[in-house]
C-alpha cells in the first residue's frame, strides 16, 4: 500500500510559525479527539448497532445503541475539513460532542485543545457551533443580527469595535446588499436562504471563536450558493480558524475545495486525511474511482454501497455494518491512521490559557440586550402588533363590564385591581 504521510501533508500547508505571528483576535487551536464512543440507551428493540451493556452502578443490564465508535483523529487551524457519511452516520453527533454539547459524563474517550485535556466548558468557550436549523429573530435587520451577537459574547467591548467587526463579517460573508434587510420567517418575506445561511455564519465568525463547526451549512441551498458558501469558509479558515462542516454528497468543486475529509459509515471512521488523497487511499485497497467521477459520489454509491440498494430491511442494514467494519479495520491498520493517532498526540501548538477562552457577558447585559431586542421584535412585528393592542385594549374592558355596579368591598377591588393587569399580562 502507498504509504501517504498525513502529518507532513498537514504541516506542510499548516505554518504554527505563521500563526504565531499574526495578530489574530483568537487563538489558533488544534482540536483532537481519541477512541471516541458515544452510545445512547434504548427502549425498544432496534436492528442497529446494539450491545448488552451492564452498568456497574446499578448492575442491571441495559441496552444502547452505539452511535459513534473509537474515532480517533484532528481538526487543524487553518484548514477546512469535510465530515461526510450518509445520514445517521454520525456526522452531527461527533459536532456536537466536539462542540461540548454533549456532557463529557455520556461518552468515552478523550478531546484536547492544543494538547491539553478539553470538557464541555472549554469546548463551548473556543467554538461555535452553526446548526443545521438555524434560530435568529425574524424581526431584526442582517446587520443587528451580528452587532448583537458580538455584544452578546463578547466583554468590555467598544461600539467602534462593535461597527469594525459587523462589517469585517458583512464584507466576508459577501452581506452588504442585505445588510439591512429584516432576516424574515414564513410569514414576513426578508433574506433568502443562502443570505441567511451566510447569517449565521457571520454571526458566529465575528465573536473571537477559534473554531467554527458547521451542521450541514449548504442544506436547502442551491449548487451556486452551497459553492459560495463553502468557498467563504474556505476563506475563514485562511484566517486561522479551525472550520469543521458536515456536508452531505457535495458536488466535485465543493468537495475540491475541503483540505481535509472524515468519512463516516455507520459511526465508525472509514477514512481520515487530506482531501487530495483520498482517491489513492481508496484506490490502494481496492475501490478504483472511475475517471470523471465526483469523488464524493464515487465514496457513497460504491464505497460505503457496494451492493447497490437491497430491498430488504434487514439484509440491507446488515450488510452495511459489516461493510462499514471491513473499511473501519482498513483504516485502523493504514499506515495513514497510525500517522494520524500520532499527530493527536503531538500537538503542534501551545497549549491554550484560561486567556483564550472568551467569557460571556454579565446577567444584567444579557438582560438589557434581550430586552432591547423583545422591544424591538414587539415593536417591528406589524402583524402581532395591532393585535397585542388589540388584546390590551379590550381585556380591561371585559373585566370592567364584568364587575361593573357589583357592589364589591373595597378590598374586592384591591384584589381586582391586582388581579386584572395579572390576568392581561398572562393572557398575553
Ligand atoms: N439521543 C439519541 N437517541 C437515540 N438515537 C440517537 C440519538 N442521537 C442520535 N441518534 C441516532 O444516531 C445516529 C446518528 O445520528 P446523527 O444525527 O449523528 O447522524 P447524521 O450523520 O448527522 O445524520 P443526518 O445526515 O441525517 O443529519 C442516527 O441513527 C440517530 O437516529
Amino acid at each position: 500500500m502507498e504509504i501517504l504521510d498525513v502529518q507532513a501533508e498537514s504541516k506542510n500547508s499548516f505554518d504554527a510559525e505563521k500563526f504565531q505571528k499574526l495578530s489574530l483576535k483568537f487563538t489558533p487551536s488544534q482540536i483532537s479527539f481519541k477512541n471516541l464512543v458515544y452510545s445512547v440507551p434504548i427502549r425498544s428493540k432496534s436492528k442497529k448497532k446494539e450491545s448488552e451493556h451492564i452498568d456497574p452502578a446499578s448492575s442491571k443490564k441495559k441496552k444502547t445503541k452505539i452511535i459513534l465508535d473509537n474515532i480517533t483523529g484532528s481538526f487543524m487551524p487553518g484548514r477546512l475539513t469535510a465530515i461526510m457519511g450518509p445520514s445517521g452516520s454520525g456526522k452531527t453527533s461527533l459536532l456536537n460532542l466536539l462542540s461540548g454539547r454533549i456532557s463529557s459524563s455520556k461518552f468515552e474517550g478523550g478531546i484536547w485543545l492544543n494538547g491539553r485535556r478539553a470538557d464541555g466548558g472549554s469546548l463551548g468557550l473556543v467554538s461555535r457551533f452553526i446548526s443545521q436549523d438555524d434560530i435568529m429573530l425574524s424581526t431584526m435587520t442582517v446587520k443587528e443580527a451580528i452587532e448583537m451577537a458580538i455584544e452578546f459574547r463578547i466583554k468590555d467591548i467598544s461600539r467602534e469595535e462593535i461597527n469594525r467587526r459587523t462589517n469585517d463579517a458583512i464584507y466576508t460573508l459577501e452581506l452588504e446588499k442585505c445588510q439591512n434587510t429584516i432576516i424574515g420567517d414564513s410569514i414576513t418575506t426578508g433574506i433568502s436562504g443562502g443570505e441567511r445561511k451566510r447569517t449565521s455564519i457571520a454571526m458566529e465568525m465575528a465573536t473571537d471563536s477559534s473554531i467554527l463547526f458547521l451542521d450541514e451549512p449548504t442544506s436547502g441551498l442551491d449548487i451556486y450558493t452551497s459553492h459560495l458558501v463553502v468557498k467563504l469558509l474556505k476563506k475563514i479558515s485562511r484566517s486561522g480558524q479551525t472550520v469543521v462542516s458536515a456536508i452531505h454528497q457535495p458536488s466535485s468543486d465543493i468537495f475540491n475545495l475541503f483540505d481535509d475529509i472524515l468519512i463516516l459509515s455507520e459511526g465508525l471512521v472509514a477514512y481520515f486525511g487530506p482531501q487530495k488523497d483520498l482517491v489513492p487511499y481508496f484506490s490502494s485497497i481496492g475501490y478504483q474511482c472511475p475517471l470523471y467521477t465526483n469523488p464524493a459520489d464515487f465514496i457513497f454509491t460504491d464505497v460505503l454501497n457496494p451492493l447497490g440498494f437491497d430491498p430488504v430491511q434487514n439484509t440491507r442494514q446488515l450488510n452495511r455494518l459489516i461493510n462499514s467494519q471491513n473499511l473501519s479495520d482498513t483504516w485502523n491498520f493504514s499506515s495513514q491512521a497510525k500517522i494520524l493517532n500520532a499527530s493527536v498526540e503531538n500537538p503542534l501548538l501551545d497549549p491554550l490559557t484560561p486567556l483564550n477562552f472568551t467569557s460571556s457577558v454579565s446577567s444584567f447585559k444579557q438582560f438589557t440586550l434581550l430586552t432591547r431586542r423583545a422591544y424591538k421584535s414587539v415593536y417591528r412585528n406589524k402583524l402581532a402588533l395591532p393585535t397585542r393592542l388589540g388584546q390590551s385594549l379590550t381585556l380591561p374592558l371585559i373585566m370592567g363590564v364584568v364587575y361593573y355596579k357589583s357592589n364589591l368591598k373595597p378590598i374586592e377591588t384591591q384584589i381586582q385591581v391586582i388581579l386584572t393587569p395579572l390576568l392581561i399580562i398572562y393572557l398575553k
